[in-house]
């Protein structure tokens, strides 16, 4: 877009903040790619994007940044090239690094005047949010799935933050469930990928992830002999190579250990015992099937075609893992094979082997692309809704820019419903949030020197705790008033680093009402200064008492638009006043007309009561 066209839509004094801003955007994926050359076109002034990982086949179709050539190329860097083309005149800066290493400080972040996530993982965004929260810096924050959605305006005091509200975490399956007891299809496909794959052509994993162990400890005696089923899988795996490998596998799996399960009585009476399946019998009945039947994704296999394809990729994947170990030096790790999603052999291995298991427990068997949605735990990243969702992080950091955080939404894209975009209004920070209800302090100290007790005099003699308080840091208790051995320790020692997040909790409740909590961010000294103390104060924080739940009012500043009081709740389809989008038109708001502008007639303009938006036709 012309840069008179955006001043013309924009104003000049948007325009103007906008160029002077310097933002920092993490993620250059599917949001990523989109939002940097929105960024870009929309004329700021320095960006500086970060990506740890490298660019993938399987990237392509939506991270149009991105070409063939560009495989296995840093997406970060890549993305920062080709932006660049797009105006060249852009200030950019790209690290190919994790937003969460101690290089990319509290500091580091305050240099900017916004944040963008753009980011797949709970635990990235939560680092983000926390250091923009100690920086002070505004974070929009992003995600989509599938058709859905969301972009969150973040200021500290002023607004929930990303930790306001409980996420859920990533689904584990217990460990009976998938070795024993499969009751969706899901359970066997993570058998095929979590257990099977590994204990025949990786590394045999005790716990893996998606196995949840802790359900199980009443149930030791089952675990035990899972134990020995996956003892006897390693000695089946040292027959690799020879013709009869596929059968001592299958009659391992499908038959001696589904065997054993029926001799089981109790965990049969709410559903038919598993059927043994007879290798010959398949054998006979996949005489006429091509193994290439694999490239056949988007119905189930038959039976015997799951048979065929067994088979057919174990011999691949024997073939693959012999070459690897026969081309491996011998200082080298063992060479394994692991499941991805993108790899057609582990796939095909996955869908088979799940299927045939599926059939044995009498649970439907799913198509080689489903399978691979499943295993991958992808739903289909569209590239539709990452363009739209990245166009919403712009308008709402305009808002940002003209500190107007009151007319700043939470807005959501659904599929669903009479309208493609809704919105909310942005609620206050929650009073018991973890993260960001403790009052904020900074404090300095030697790495070399400064020891716990330190740090305890300090909170002491300088911010008045009483006896009672106690540190911890990352979730473990470094201090409190039993725990006096620590003392002497270096803080180092105890795992406190540069750009350590530690929280004072205070639990003197003898004189008067405990203060709030209390997060102190914690820096090493790298010149040597002054100041002689090991440990010292740089910002002295204010930090209320704790209110009496009964009586908690809302922060001062908090957000409360049009002087309304915030419910919290989400608005009604059709009554927010954002920018609509039906069947890819970009419409008006809800009160605006569609124009065309009289001396260019590609212009489309979107009227907003916030200013309006052109498009440049
Ligand atoms: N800690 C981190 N530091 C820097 N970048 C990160 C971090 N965690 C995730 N990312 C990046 O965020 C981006 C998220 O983009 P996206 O959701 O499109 O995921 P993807 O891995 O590119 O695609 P998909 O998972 O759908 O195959 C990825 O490029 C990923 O590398
Ligand atoms: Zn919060």
């Amino acid at each position: 877009m012309r840069a008179s066209s955006i001043k013309r839509s924009l104003g000049v004094e948007l325009t103007n903040s906008i160029k002077q801003s310097r933002v920092l955007l993490v993620g250059a994926g599917g949001i990523g790619c989109e939002l940097l050359k929105n960024l870009v076109l929309t004329g700021f002034g320095e960006i500086h994007i970060i990506d740890l990982d490298t660019i993938d086949l399987s990237n392509l179709n939506r991270q149009f940044l991105f070409r063939h050539e560009h495989i296995k190329k840093s997406k970060a860097l890549v993305a920062k090239e080709v932006a660049h083309r797009f105006q060249p005149g852009a200030k950019l800066e790209a690290y190919h690094a994790n937003i969460m290493d101690s290089q990319f400080s509290v500091d580091w972040f305050a240099g900017f005047n916004i944040v963008f996530n753009a980011l797949d993982n709970l635990a990235a965004r939560r680092h983000v949010n926390r250091m923009c929260l100690a920086a002070g810096v505004p974070l929009v924050e992003s995600g989509t799935t599938g058709f859905n959605g969301q972009v969150q305006v973040i200021e500290k005091g002023k607004t929930e933050c990303y930790d306001c509200n409980e996420k859920e975490t990533p689904k584990s399956f217990p460990i009976c469930t998938i070795r024993s007891n499969p009751s969706q299809p899901i359970h066997c496909i993570v058998w095929a990928k979590n257990y099977l794959i590994p204990e025949l052509f990786g590394q045999s994993e005790d716990s893996p992830e998606e196995l949840d162990t802790t359900e199980d400890a009443d149930n030791a005696q089952e675990i035990e002999e899972l134990r020995r089923e996956a003892d006897a899988l390693k000695e089946i795996r040292n027959s690799m190579g020879s013709d009869d490998f596929c059968r001592k596998v299958f009659e391992k799996v499908f038959r001696d250990d589904i065997e054993r399960l029926r001799g089981v009585e109790d965990m049969w009476k709410e559903r038919p015992k598993p059927d043994i399946l007879d290798y010959d019998k398949l054998q006979e009945e996949s005489a006429s099937v091509a193994p290439a039947v694999s490239v056949t994704d988007q119905r189930a296999w038959t039976l015997a075609e799951d048979f065929a394809v067994f088979k057919d990729s174990a011999d691949r994947l024997t073939k693959r893992l012999k070459e690897m170990q026969a081309n491996a030096s011998s200082g080298d790790e063992k060479p394994i094979i692991i499941f991805d999603k993108d790899d057609v052999d582990t796939l095909d291995f996955v869908t088979a082997t799940a299927n045939l298991r599926a059939t044995a427990f009498h649970l439907e068997a799913k198509s080689k692309f489903d399978t691979k949605q499943m295993a991958g735990n992808i739903i289909p990243a569209i590239a539709t809704t990452n363009a739209m969702t990245a166009s919403l992080c712009v308008l709402q950091a305009f808002k940002v820019l003209q500190d107007n955080l009151s007319s700043a939404k939470m807005v959501f894209l659904e599929r669903s419903g009479a309208r493609a975009i809704n919105s909310d209004s942005l609620d206050a920070p929650k009073p018991n949030c973890p993260v960001c209800s403790p009052a904020q302090g900074r404090v300095t100290f030697d790495p070399e020197r400064a020891v716990l007790e330190d740090l305890v005099s300090l909170l002491r003699e300088e911010l008045g705790y009483s006896e009672e308080f106690s540190i911890i840091k990352g979730g473990s208790l470094i201090y409190d008033p039993d725990l006096e051995d620590n003392l002497p320790s270096k803080l180092s020692d105890l795992g406190v680093t540069n750009w350590a997040f530690l929280t004072i909790v205070d639990d003197d409740d003898q004189d008067q009402d405990p203060r709030i909590d209390l997060q102190l961010v914690i820096s090493a000294r790298t010149e040597p200064t002054e100041d002689s103390k090991p440990v010292s104060l740089q910002s002295v924080p204010d930090i209320s008492r704790k209110p009496k739940p009964a009586l908690i009012p809302p922060p001062e500043e908090a957000l409360v638009p049009n002087g309304d009081a915030i419910t919290g709740k989400r608005k009604r389809e059709g009554e927010d006043e954002d920018v609509i989008m039906t069947n890819g038109h970009a419409a008006k708001k809800a009160t605006g007309e569609l124009k065309s502008n009289g001396d260019d007639a590609n212009l489309i303009v979107l009227d907003d009561d916030d200013g309006a938006i052109l498009i440049d036709d």
